[in-house]
């Protein structure tokens, strides 16, 4: 089915401290995006990249908080939401690449207004579910799941204007093998569905997908796909900051996402973490564009 497709660049790398995710959305154009989507009959429109205002090198960290450039990335995440939800309102498909995973903030903020039931796929090595108590580095782009449900710094909760943006059980993580304490409880306390290393290991991604599609489907009016690359195997995409061995294969990937777009049940994605600077021969960004293809319904035969 041809879709309208709207790309949005996020060149946002202050949520974690390596530099270079910044140039993930470049990365990811020159891997070919635009002409991927068009070769499979899709409409293509770029709207160039959401501005990210640079810290205050001057300025002392907040002493009430940890949380890492608290501010530009509020900033930025109410930008990206106007854009995102702009898009949504001329019935076009967003497709936001990052950037680091702290966007996913935005992203939601401008989705979730359109819907009354979203469901997420979070496709992920983490959780991204710590808020500044319980997040050991300080580093926005691992709470991106909280916020989005509320829990968290007020001004990453409030983005938009209302909160929460998704309920606990419309959310599914896929590929999760990092976790922190507080991580865990909060997956226990709100029953989020989750499917770790194990299950994908011992059932496969065949029944891991049909399941999140059956869990999903009916209870859903709308659903997000927040991939983050660093769900993938660090030897299939090696350009990430926070890479965790034992990850989900690029042939796993792949299934995943034909199986998605095969379900047609996907409304919004995004592609974040890309790092050009650890990638090799921008290896992760043609990774990144391959499974993009396949959610969009690229076939070989
Ligand atoms: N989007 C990501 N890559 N997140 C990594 C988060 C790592 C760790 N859990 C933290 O809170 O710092
Ligand atoms: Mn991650
Ligand atoms: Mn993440």
């Amino acid at each position: 089915m041809k879709k309208e497709i709207t790309i949005i660049g996020v060149p946002m790398d202050l949520g974690q401290t390596r530099r270079g995710v910044d140039m993930g959305p470049s990365a990811i154009r020159y891997a070919g995006i635009v002409e991927r989507l068009e070769d499979i009959q899709h409409e293509v429109q770029d709207f160039g990249d959401i501005h990210i205002g640079r810290p205050d090198g001057f300025q002392a960290q907040d002493p009430t908080h940890n949380l890492k450039n608290l501010k530009e990335v509020a900033e930025a995440s109410e930008k990206l939401a106007d854009a995102v939800s702009s898009v949504i309102a001329k019935e076009r498909f967003p497709l936001v690449l990052g950037g680091d995973h702290s966007i996913a903030i935005g992203s939601l903020a401008g989705i979730a207004k359109h819907y009354s039931n979203l469901g997420v796929i979070w496709y992920d090595a983490h959780g991204d579910l710590n808020t500044a108590e319980t997040s050991p580095s300080g580093n926005i782009h691992g709470m991106p799941l909280a916020a989005s449900l509320g829990i968290g710094h007020e001004s990453l909760t409030s983005i938009g204007g209302y909160m929460p943006k998704v309920k606990p059980e419309n959310i599914v993580i896929i590929g999760a093998r990092s976790l922190d304490e507080g991580e865990r409880e909060l997956i226990k306390e709100k029953g989020i569905k989750v499917y770790t290393m194990h299950e994908i290991d011992r059932v496969g991604m065949t029944a891991v997908m049909e399941e999140t599609i059956a869990y999903l489907k009916d209870k859903t009016d709308g659903v997000h796909l927040s991939l983050d690359l660093d769900g993938l195997d660090p030897m299939d995409a090696p350009g990430v900051g926070t890479p965790v061995l034992g990850g989900i294969s690029y042939r796993e990937s792949h299934l995943a996402m034909e199986m998605l777009a095969e379900s047609q049940m996907i409304t919004s994605a995004e592609f974040v973490e890309v790092n050009p600077i650890l990638d090799e021969r921008n290896k992760t960004a043609t990774v990144a564009v391959a499974l993009m293809g396949s959610l969009f319904g690229e076939k070989l035969l």
